[in-house]
């Protein structure tokens, strides 16, 4: 497994934490050692993280008012030996993520490693022509250093794509994900272009952004469509000018990175409403590809369910069942609003809820609650119009275009005949497809 998670662990040297980072180096970690919380600092401005494990005794409250001071946003997981739930709860309050007793356990460190590492390798599952096409646009942009705008639904891969494309670029550094939602812009500047030392009161050292260290890699941008306008006006420019400086600074740093964004809303209308730069929009959507949203991807849907169900049994440690006839039947007729997330999450509650040799109908539970079965689902083959809530208007046009021109080998004259409406409307449609980076059925 490639070493590319840093864990930083921090607490008094001794043989509980020898061991944890022997564990978390066997679970794909590089792991530094800090005795204190100063160190651990200095070792992130140095070398930055990708996760903090930190001893309970410490001050992880100043810690953590340190790491956000200086703009860093990495997991922090706080770890003891036999530490009082008092304690453990104190640590959690004030901003661990989760809490991880010593001595060590394998499967604890293993699972806490693979939170951060599961982001940055997922298997890929699915063979739809609808994803293939995707799939196939991504792999022909890999190599070039384009910018690359994937766009999809929530929960429908784009990340798992955006990797696709990383994996495939030859690049020999890291992706690193940066979530633009919900994280306040100063920071997430400071996290993309880096900051000198004084730069801002908490800005004690110099720290290398995202932008600079994915040189010879890739930066995928979550949500791009949540960046702040002063952030996007230095992005913007950062693109124009392929190099940039730190905030505070004025040393030039080239731009050297792969880019990567996604969103899963519509850009265009966010730059109509003065929400989204123009520009910023034409340089990352040099190349377009567009994820197609579960209900679109046929068998897909059993292949990753059967999926989910392995793998989710074995890390739970709870017998591997199959999914009955009925139960994949009323999985294929739900629309699945969250795609591949809330599929994900829906087999998870089944593998722990379901009992009998098979995962039945009524074992398949939404987050809210709610039982599949007592939904009203269309039937199969019917017209699902549950399935088409959630979307817009033109999305659903354009799916249902693209549709009957596939069905009908390309023939734009047949399919326009279908659709009731002119052949110069449908070429005119389609142009905007093409325009937009969409791949359309070639005329027979
Ligand atoms: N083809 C796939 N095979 C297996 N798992 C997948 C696939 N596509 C997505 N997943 C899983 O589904 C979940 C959601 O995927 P991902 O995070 O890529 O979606 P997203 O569109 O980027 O989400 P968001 O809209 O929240 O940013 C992840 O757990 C991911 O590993």
């Amino acid at each position: 497994m490639p070493q590319s998670i840093r864990m930083i662990l921090v607490g008094a040297p001794g043989g509980e934490f020898r061991r944890a980072a022997e564990l978390a180096r066997d679970a794909g970690a590089a792991v530094a050692m800090a005795d204190t919380p100063a160190q651990a600092l200095d070792l992130l401005r140095a070398g930055g993280g990708d996760m903090v494990m930190i001893d309970v005794d410490t001050d992880i409250a100043g810690f953590m008012a340190s790491i956000r001071a200086e703009r860093f946003t990495l997991p922090v997981l706080a770890c003891g030996i036999q530490a009082s739930a008092e304690r453990a709860v104190a640590a959690i309050r004030a901003g661990a993520r989760d809490y991880v007793p010593l001595p060590p356990q394998r499967e604890l460190i293993a699972a806490a490693i693979a939170s951060v590492i599961e982001r940055k390798a997922p298997v890929r599952i699915g063979d739809h022509p609808a994803l293939a096409r995707a799939v196939s646009l991504a792999t022909a942009v890999a190599p070039t250093a384009a910018p690359v705008l994937v766009t999809g639904e929530k929960g429908s891969g784009k990340e798992v794509l955006a990797r696709t494309i990383h994996e495939a670029s030859g690049r020999p550094n890291p992706m690193y994900v940066v979530e633009c939602a919900g994280v306040a812009p100063d920071v997430l500047e400071s996290e993309l272009f880096g900051h000198e030392a004084g730069a801002f009161p908490g800005a004690v050292a110099r720290r290398i952004g995202r932008l600079e260290k994915a040189a010879g890699g890739t930066i995928f941008l979550r949500e791009v469509g949540s960046l702040a306008p002063a952030t996007q006006a230095r992005l913007a420019e950062a693109l124009q000018e392929q190099r940039f400086t730190r905030i505070g600074g004025s040393e030039i740093v080239p731009f050297q990175a792969r880019l990567i964004a996604s969103t899963g809303t519509e850009l265009e209308a966010a730059v109509n409403a003065g929400s989204f730069r123009a520009d910023l929009l034409v340089r990352l959507g040099l190349v377009r590809v567009e994820v197609p949203p579960l209900r679109a991807r046929g068998g897909d849907l059993v292949q990753l369910a059967q999926h989910f169900a392995e793998r989710l049994a074995e890390s739970d440690g709870v017998p591997a069942r199959p999914f009955s006839e009925a139960a994949l039947v009323l999985l294929s007729r739900y629309a699945w609003p969250g795609n591949i997330r809330e599929l994900e999450d829906c087999t998870h509650r089944a593998v722990l809820l379901a009992q009998g040799p098979a995962i039945e109908p009524h074992d398949l539970v939404r987050s809210d609650g709610t039982r599949l079965l007592d939904l009203e689902l269309a039937e199969p083959g019917g017209l699902q119009i549950e399935s088409l809530v959630g979307r817009t208007v033109e999305e659903v046009e354009r799916e249902l275009i693209l549709h009957t021109l596939t069905r009908c080998h390309g023939n734009r004259t047949s399919a326009s005949n279908i659709l009731g409406i002119s052949v110069r409307t449908m070429r005119n449609k389609l142009r905007t497809f093409i325009e937009a980076g969409i791949a359309v059925a070639p005329a027979p």
